[in-house]
């Protein structure tokens, strides 16, 4: 079943018109993952779908709906939780209070959820106290996922969870979306494609603001041609 639709978009930032085309789908209980080069129009993707930057043409559907024209909170309350690039936590606040802002809930759920984060991220729990603009690049991404995990969505975007991280943390990482799938569908931006390519069930290749090839995970795998010219790899 199609949780997400995103059907020929277009989105100006400023003067620019940045996507001129870009379409997928999310299947529910997959990981879809969105490839290109730098620049390719892949955050502003993720950004158009949650209403940050909002599209000018094309049609986005969420369990067959429209959303493209719903500000960013309503999107958000639908379910559809998002990891931006630039982590989006709050400097200011300790660990625990990033956490307890991010929670809509504060039922027993949400609470096992938090106990698997924090085995999750040992570190966060190291650092509970500690105010977020003192954490390195890599501890704020993982509170940046560990924020979006609390809440039970339906809908996952994340962009580039692995940037920063060290290896075994990436693959933490990875693993955690794997161990999220049961539950959520989620859209993923990842350069490595390593890791991508494990998780992932289906592909999209943005480049210059257009999708210009998809297909099944397991195909790009093979696909030396597609990876090379378009991902710069292989
Ligand atoms: N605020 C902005 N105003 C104008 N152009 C922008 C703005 N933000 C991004 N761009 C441009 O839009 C294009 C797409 O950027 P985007 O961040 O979506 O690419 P990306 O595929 O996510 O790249 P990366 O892999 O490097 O993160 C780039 O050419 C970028 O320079």
């Amino acid at each position: 079943m199609t949780l997400l639709k995103v059907d020929a978009i277009e989105t100006y930032l400023g003067q620019y018109h940045i996507l001129q085309g870009v379409s997928f789908e999310a299947k529910k209980g997959e990981v879809t993952v969105l490839l290109g080069r730098n620049g390719a129009g892949k955050t502003t993707t993720l950004r158009s779908v949650m209403g940050l930057a909002p599209i000018s043409d094309g049609v986005i559907t969420y369990n067959n709906k429209p959303i493209h024209k719903l500000p960013t909170y309503k999107i958000s309350n639908k379910g559809i939780g998002f990891v931006p690039e630039d982590q989006g936590i709050f400097n200011d606040l300790t660990v625990e209070e990033n956490m307890k802002v991010a929670m809509k809930k504060k039922d027993d759920v949400t609470m096992e959820r938090l106990e698997w984060i924090l085995k999750l991220f040992p570190d966060l729990k190291t650092f509970w106290h500690k105010k977020g603009g003192y954490l390195s690049g890599g501890q704020k991404q993982m509170l940046s996922i560990a924020r979006s995990y609390i809440n039970s969505n339906d809908l996952l975007l994340i962009d580039e969870p692995s940037k920063g991280l060290a290896p075994i943390i990436v693959e933490k990482v990875m693993r955690s979306i794997q161990e999220m799938k049961e539950k959520t569908t989620v859209i993923l931006v990842e350069q490595n494609f390593m890791m991508a390519s494990m998780i992932g069930d289906r592909f999209y290749i943005i480049d210059d603001g257009k999708t210009v090839h998809s297909g099944d995970m397991k195909e790009l795998k093979e696909d030396e041609q597609l990876k090379k010219q378009y991902l710069g790899i292989a």
